[in-house]
């Protein structure tokens, strides 16, 4: 598995610091590329549509809240339908992946790509590859057809299956080149696109004419610049049915606490916007956010205080939370087939922890019920808005694929469909920033303590700019910030130094 890829990134600049971040495109290291008009020109739904197609300069920033002096920034290409294509419908071998882990819509994507192909482009040669990445030359292929498809979105999961682990460049790539395949669709995460840009990579290394287009899927929604991941709507509306339930067990006991672990391996998206929504949460817990159980200003002590106050309570604690403290009373470490970190139930560590410190105040006894809804958020199929939100990725990577642009993901910023280069969105995780006004609107709705202390907030602050800077800076840092009994820890691991860890 190789960590980092170096394909070229494409940099336009323009009048008033304008910044284009292109994706490339087969003409690039292809010679004399014919091209052919787009199909939709010819199909009654969309050749009325006044300006259906993209102009070629049509970018989309990617901040939109800009100073009278400051520059343009970056741009992205805007997504959609281009007036000719690099494709012949018939010349097409497409072929579509599901990788990591499950989140809901996958099988609203699959659909959407194969009725874009097939209704948009006249594309009939589609496979569907099973099992994920090592599917490529392990297993057998999936017809896809729009007849296959019909159905599938109503359904949780992937109908062409996924794994972890098993990405080999070489198979995955002469597997491609032996079928005849020329469009190359990636679902998955972080990890799945790192894989896609190797494949495309070492496509244009042997210079096939292959297009390689990814669709980021995370349910953590942690997936840097774009708005929101797919399925992660549907995710936040499944887990306020856990949220009532230990609302309701929490309710109708004495000293009631209902305890619900969400999703969220690095980031706390999951529970802080489910938080938000429910209006029953006096405590979020989340990976970015420190705490500490014990003492003045503990944990323990808010459980207590909220216990006497209102007579019950329930905690939302993200999976990705408090690993540090879990890991002292159980070491052991493990890692998956992608080589992520197997994380340690933080909820079962804290409702143990919390029944234990309640078990010595006898004067006050406790009923907690622990529910752990992890995989239920995200087997469930995806809702109305996750949908429509799909089948607009599908058709924008469809679009982008067929006009001849690669090594790039479709993706949603500001409202607007993009194609974002791979670079962009592989080196970095979206983390909730605790000193932002989304995690102040948490802490003011449940009334929790932030479990910091001035000097902390403070080297929050600095990191936090620092890291802002570097990335508007266009380098690459990966920044975990961590927790301890102690306090905050802060570890920069970029290519670039951090001002804090020096
Ligand atoms: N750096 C990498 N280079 C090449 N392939 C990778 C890399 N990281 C992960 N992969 C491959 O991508 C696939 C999915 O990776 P992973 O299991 O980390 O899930 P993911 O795509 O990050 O999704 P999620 O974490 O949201 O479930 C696996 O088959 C894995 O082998
Ligand atoms: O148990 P699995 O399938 O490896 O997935 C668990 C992980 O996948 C994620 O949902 C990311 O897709 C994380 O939140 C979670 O840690
Ligand atoms: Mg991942």
């Amino acid at each position: 598995m190789e960590d980092r890829c170096n394909f070229p990134v494409k940099i336009e600049t323009g009048d008033f610091g304008y910044v284009l971040e292109d994706i490339p495109h087969l003409s690039d290291y292809v010679p004399n590329l014919k091209t052919y008009p787009n199909p939709m020109r010819f199909n009654p739904a969309y050749s009325v549509v006044k300006q259906y197609f993209i102009d070629f300069d049509d970018t989309v920033p990617e901040k939109v809240v800009v100073q009278k002096t400051g520059p343009r920034g970056v741009h992205f290409r805007r997504a959609g339908p281009r007036q000719d294509v690099y494709f012949r419908s018939d010349e097409v071998r497409a072929c579509i992946v599901t990788c990591g882990g499950l989140c809901p819509g996958l099988n609203t994507v699959i659909r959407e790509i194969v009725c874009a192909l097939h209704h948009m482009y006249g594309v009939t040669r589609i496979l569907g590859i099973d099992g994920g990445y090592r599917g490529f030359y392990s297993k057998n292929t999936i017809t896809l057809t729009p007849k296959f498809v019909n159905d599938i979105h109503k359904r949780g999961g992937t109908v062409l299956g996924s794994s972890r682990g098993g990405h080999d460049k070489g198979k995955i790539v002469d597997s491609i080149q032996d079928r005849g395949i020329n469009q190359v669709y990636i679902i998955g995460g972080d990890g799945t696109q790192k894989g896609a840009a190797v494949i495309y990579e070492e496509i244009r290394r042997r210079g096939i004419k292959a297009v390689v287009a990814g669709i980021p899927k995370t349910i953590d929604n942690d997936i840097s610049v774009i708005d929101r991941s797919f399925g992660f709507d549907t995710a936040v509306e499944e887990a306020q049915r856990a949220i009532n339930a230990a609302h309701v067990e929490a309710e109708s006991a004495e000293n009631g606490i209902g305890v619900v672990k969400l999703m969220g391996r690095y980031s706390g998206f999951i529970a802080m916007y489910a938080t938000l929504a429910s209006r029953d949460v006096d405590l979020c817990l989340i990976p970015e956010s420190p705490f500490y159980l014990e003492g003045d200003g503990g944990l323990l002590q808010f459980v207590e205080k909220r216990l006497k106050e209102n007579g019950h309570m329930v905690i939302v604690v993200a999976e990705g939370a408090g690993q540090e403290l879990v890991a002292q009373s159980n070491s052991a470490t493990a890692k998956d087939a992608s080589g992520n970190q197997l994380l340690k139930d933080v909820g079962l560590w804290l409702s143990d922890s919390i029944k234990a410190h309640f078990a010595k105040r006898k004067h006050m006894p406790i009923t907690l019920k622990y529910i752990d809804p992890t995989y239920m958020i995200r087997a469930v199929p995806s809702n109305a808005s996750d949908n429509i939100y799909c089948t607009l990725l599908a058709q924008s990577c469809v679009h982008g694929a067929m006009a001849g642009f690669t090594g790039f993901i479709s993706g949603l910023v500001h409202g607007r469909h993009t194609y974002i280069p791979f670079s962009r969105i592989v080196d970095h995780h979206n983390k909730v920033v605790i000193t932002d006004r989304m995690w102040a609107r948490v802490l003011s709705s449940t009334n929790q303590p932030s479990f910091l202390g001035p000097k902390e907030v403070m080297e929050f602050q600095k990191v936090e700019q620092r890291a802002k800077e570097l990335l508007e800076g266009e380098k690459n840092i990966d920044m975990n910030i961590s927790s301890s009994s102690s306090g905050a820890r802060f570890e920069c691991t970029g290519l670039l130094s951090c001002l804090s860890c020096d």
